[in-house]
């Protein structure tokens, strides 16, 4: 298939980036070598999702200073984006909804670029072949994530069944491995994940590497160095605004993830857990 014809596709990862690592990013890169490997696809975009302030998870900084370093992580990437849309909302939002949000925004966009293309002069059209090309088809979106993640399926009253139906069906799922996770497992264990199992891309990450974000913020606690592990940019930002600190780490303690709440059950708070989904 020549790189004309593949199919476009978007990247979407949902997230605390509590805060963003250097493994986040690494995430978008894997996803999109195996995408491109497999001769199906052209990965067109990447965007970072982080969650709002109401999931109300521990330890969770502002949106805004999320969002900020996400920024500064990425302003070297030049097919990664941070989308604040999900903080904007007034609570929590569903990841399933804002799936749909991001496909129905690149609905839109294709049609304004059509729009667009069809008022141009026909000398002009011309000398857009490559543009138009891009923009005959609207792009698949895809759930990106880490094997962790997928775990959190089995997690009861987490999820909506029918949610995650309609995540594997609709849109489709890339996840890369992690220490301590095995998502071929999970997908085993599952009758649902077993039947989309063609919509789901797993990616053996061969160069380990187990950052994650509470690690990151328990060494700013204890003023350890956290170089190389995320940016000087973020470090320094981190720094400025004094952001992780004893007090930052006790916020929503005791309190119940947003979608456990939503689902009103009796369950034992996650957020008491030491590394947390
Ligand atoms: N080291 C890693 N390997 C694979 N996936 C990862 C890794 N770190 C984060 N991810 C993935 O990145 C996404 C966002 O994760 P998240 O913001 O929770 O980061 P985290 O490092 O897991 O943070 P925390 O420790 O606070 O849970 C999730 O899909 C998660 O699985
Ligand atoms: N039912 C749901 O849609 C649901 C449940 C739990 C977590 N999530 C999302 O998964 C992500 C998990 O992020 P963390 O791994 O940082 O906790 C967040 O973006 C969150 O909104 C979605
Ligand atoms: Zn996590």
């Amino acid at each position: 298939m020549s790189v004309k014809s593949r199919i476009p596709l978007i990247l979407l990862a949902c997230g605390s980036f509590n805060p963003i690592t250097n493994m986040h990013m690494r995430l978008f890169e894997l996803a999109r070598d195996h995408l491109h490997r497999t001769g199906r696809y052209q990965v067109i975009e990447g965007i970072m999702s982080p969650v709002s302030d109401d999931y109300r998870k521990k330890g969770l900084v502002s949106a805004r200073h999320r969002i900020a370093m996400a920024k500064l992580a990425l302003e070297t990437s030049d097919w990664i984006r941070v989308d604040p849309w999900e903080t904007e909302q007034e609570s929590w939002t569903e990841t399933v909804k804002v799936l749909r949000h991001h496909y129905n925004e690149s609905v839109r966009l294709l049609q304004s670029k059509k729009e667009f293309m069809k008022n141009k002069q026909p000398t002009e059209r011309s000398t857009e072949n490559f543009l138009s090309s891009q923009c005959s088809v609207v792009p698949e979106l895809k759930l990106l994530c880490g094997a962790d993640f997928l775990q959190t399926f089995q997690t009861p009253n987490l999820w909506k069944k029918e949610h995650i139906q309609e995540i594997l069906e609709e849109f489709g799922l890339v996840c890369i491995s992690r220490a301590g996770s095995d998502p071929a497992q999970y997908i085993y264990e599952s009758e649902l994940l077993t039947k989309f199992q063609h919509n789901i891309f797993l990616v053996k990450e061969w160069i380990q590497n187990e950052i994650s974000s509470t690690q990151i913020r328990y060494a700013l606690c204890r003023g350890l160095s956290v170089k190389y592990l995320i940016p000087d940019s973020v470090i320094a930002y981190i720094a400025y605004h004094n952001i992780y600190t004893e007090e930052s780490e006790r916020k929503n303690e005791g309190d119940l993830l947003q979608p456990l709440k939503l689902h009103n059950t009796a369950v034992s708070p996650l957020n008491d857990r030491s590394h947390s989904l």
